[in-house]
Order: C-alpha cells, then sequence, then structure tokens
C-alpha cells in the first residue's frame, strides 16, 4: 500500500503556494455551460491531474452553508470531552465512527497525531458482494446527543454524491472518452467521508515530524474541505513539496490510486502529507470518491490504443477491504 512508502526527501520543508503550480480552477461553466465550455473545464482538469494530480475547484455548487455545517459539528465533536467521544468509537466489525490518535508516541517521522471521524453512503444490502458485507452493509455510527451531527454530515453527503458524479464527468471528458464513461460504475459507490483533527504540532517538534505521514489515497479522486487552518503539503515532480493551504468558497481535489489506474498513468496520484504549524486546531474533511464495491478498475481499453496497460485490473472491494482491514486490525497505525 502506497501510504508505506517513503522516501528521505519526505521530511524536506514545504514552500509556499503557487497557484501556476495548483490551479484554482472554476467548476461552474461545467456545471451550467455548454459544450465547448464543459470541455474547456475538462481539459484545465485534466492539465493539473497530469502535471501535479491536485487542484482547487470553486464553483462547485455546493453550498458554504453546507461545508460550515459540517465543520461546525466536526469542531463540536472534537471538542467533547474525550469519554464522550469514546461513545462512538470505531470498532473492527464497525468500523464507522471516531478513530483516536495514540495515547502516548514518541515524535519522530512516523508520528500519527489526528483523529478522524469517519462515514459512508448507507445502500441496501449488495446481493453481488456479500463477502464484504461486514465492511460495506452497516449503518453508520452517530454520537450520542448530537442530532445536529448526524443532520450535518447526511447532508454534505448528499451534497458529495451529486457532487461527485458531475466532476467525474469532467474527469471522463478530460481523459477523452465519453462523458458518461464512469456513470455506470457509482451507482452505489463506496465512498467514505472523514471529519479530521489536527491538534498542533509541538512547536519544538523537530522538521520531520508531521500530523499525517505522506500518502497517497486509494480510490479515484478525494474531494477535500479545508476550513482555515493550513497544513497540507503536496510533493511536485521534482520532490519538492509545496504547501496546499485553504483557499475560501473552493475545495482541493485529487487524483487517487484509482483513477491514475483508469488513465494509465496519465493522471497523477500524488504524495501529500499534513503539518499543522499554524499555531491553531485544524480541521478537514475529505471525502473519498470510490466506485461500486463490485466494479474492476484497469486502465481503460479506449486509451491502449499505442500503449501497454501499466496497471493490473483491482476489484474496488478487495482493494478496500485490505485497506480498512489493515486499519482495523491496527487503528493508531493508519497511515503509517
Ligand atoms: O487534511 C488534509 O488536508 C488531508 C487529509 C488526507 O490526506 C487524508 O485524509 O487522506
Ligand atoms: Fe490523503
Amino acid at each position: 500500500m502506497s501510504r508505506s512508502e517513503r522516501s528521505a526527501d519526505d521530511i524536506a520543508a514545504a514552500s509556499a503556494i503557487s497557484l501556476a503550480e495548483l490551479p484554482l480552477i472554476d467548476f461552474a461553466p461545467f456545471l451550467s455551460g455548454d459544450a465547448a465550455a464543459r470541455r474547456r473545464v475538462a481539459a484545465e482538469i485534466a492539465h493539473a491531474c497530469e502535471e501535479i494530480g491536485f487542484f482547487y475547484l470553486a464553483g462547485h455548487g455546493v453550498p458554504q452553508a453546507t461545508v460550515d455545517g459540517i465543520f461546525g459539528q466536526a469542531d463540536a465533536f472534537f471538542s467533547r470531552d474525550k469519554a464522550d467521544r469514546r461513545t462512538a468509537m470505531a470498532t473492527p466489525d464497525w468500523y464507522r465512527g471516531w478513530i483516536p490518535a495514540p495515547e502516548a508516541q514518541p515524535l519522530s517521522r512516523n508520528t500519527r497525531m489526528f483523529e478522524q471521524y469517519r462515514l459512508q453512503h448507507e445502500w441496501p444490502a449488495n446481493p453481488r458482494d456479500m463477502q464484504h458485507a461486514d465492511i460495506f452493509d452497516k449503518p453508520n455510527r452517530w454520537p450520542d446527543d448530537m442530532p445536529a451531527f448526524k443532520q450535518a454530515s447526511e447532508d454534505y453527503l448528499a451534497a458529495m454524491l451529486t457532487f461527485s458524479r458531475e466532476l467525474l464527468r469532467a474527469f471522463a471528458l478530460g481523459l477523452g472518452v465519453a462523458e458518461d464513461r464512469f456513470d455506470d460504475c457509482f451507482h452505489q459507490p463506496a465512498s467514505q467521508l472523514s471529519m479530521n483533527y489536527y491538534p498542533q504540532l509541538p512547536m519544538d517538534a523537530h522538521d520531520e515530524v508531521s500530523n499525517m505521514v505522506a500518502h497517497t489515497d486509494e480510490g479515484p479522486f478525494t474531494v477535500l474541505a479545508q476550513q482555515d487552518v493550513g497544513g497540507l503539503e503536496v510533493k511536485r515532480r521534482d520532490g519538492v513539496w509545496i504547501q496546499a493551504p485553504p483557499v475560501r468558497g473552493a475545495f482541493t481535489i485529487n487524483v487517487g490510486d484509482m483513477m491514475m489506474w483508469w488513465s494509465n498513468g496519465r493522471f497523477l496520484s500524488n504524495y501529500h502529507r499534513v503539518r499543522n504549524r499554524d499555531g491553531a486546531r485544524r480541521f478537514s474533511v475529505p471525502y473519498f470518491a470510490n466506485p461500486d464495491r463490485e466494479v474492476v478498475v484497469a486502465p481503460l481499453p479506449e486509451l491502449l490504443a499505442s500503449a501497454e496497460p501499466k496497471y493490473k485490473p483491482v476489484r474496488v472491494a478487495d482493494h478496500l477491504a485490505r485497506f480498512y482491514s489493515t486499519l482495523s486490525k491496527n487503528p493508531h497505525d493508519i497511515y503509517n
């Protein structure tokens, strides 16, 4: 799994952002424009996916109130006493809810200094994949006495479902395949939502210490909402780390492993990490878009006219189950 692959230059300091490197793209013309406008936006997205695998997206149509709503609830949940957070703790056989950080750990390049609250879409049981029912068919877990938390999470999940299906069409157009090429892969997507909470790194922590170590994401793409505290860093192709701070009103979007496989390597699933040195608590909300769990992801045949496939076919359920079983056996080591 790519989360465990690290190289020595992961610890180099990150330099400041340049929008030329992480472009800010306006999605509004894709949502409401004609075919030419849609192609133009898709081409901008494809360019960013080839160069660095990350971009900012404004004009995405998700109301700011929906984003603010989930951040408000994340703040409320992670501000609760540990005993209250613990009532919603994820367990290996029901892997939804709160995932704590390790209690005590030395500050090193393997430090994991963040907490999560993990949720999924709730779909009817999938008869084509009973094998993984435990992982995918359980309901979400909710904290006691926080009805607004459930409401804000469900609103956000619904908004992400609609938005991610649109974005998928832009990826398809950008790849030069039919715009609806992926539609059939996202009927009951095995996507995951996480609320992440990152305490500040101690001021005296060595440069090599991060909250979340360098990794790539497993699915096709991730839609990340950042609030106002930065800390996300992205690795450029030349190995230099650059900062990807929050841009108000825009999502930070990145290509994950499965989109890299579909595109036969044209789109880059890139390394990123989190280091919160901003002097404040940090919250982020990544939505990991995943296909239906019985989908087999392989380089698209349309893209192989004159190229050999660089990746083997992988079944979504098997790939995610491998990842989640590592998580649930060893929840403290998620990103190590
Ligand atoms: O919090 C962030 O900025 C990034 C989170 C992330 O990379 C992840 O959860 O996989
Ligand atoms: Fe990530």
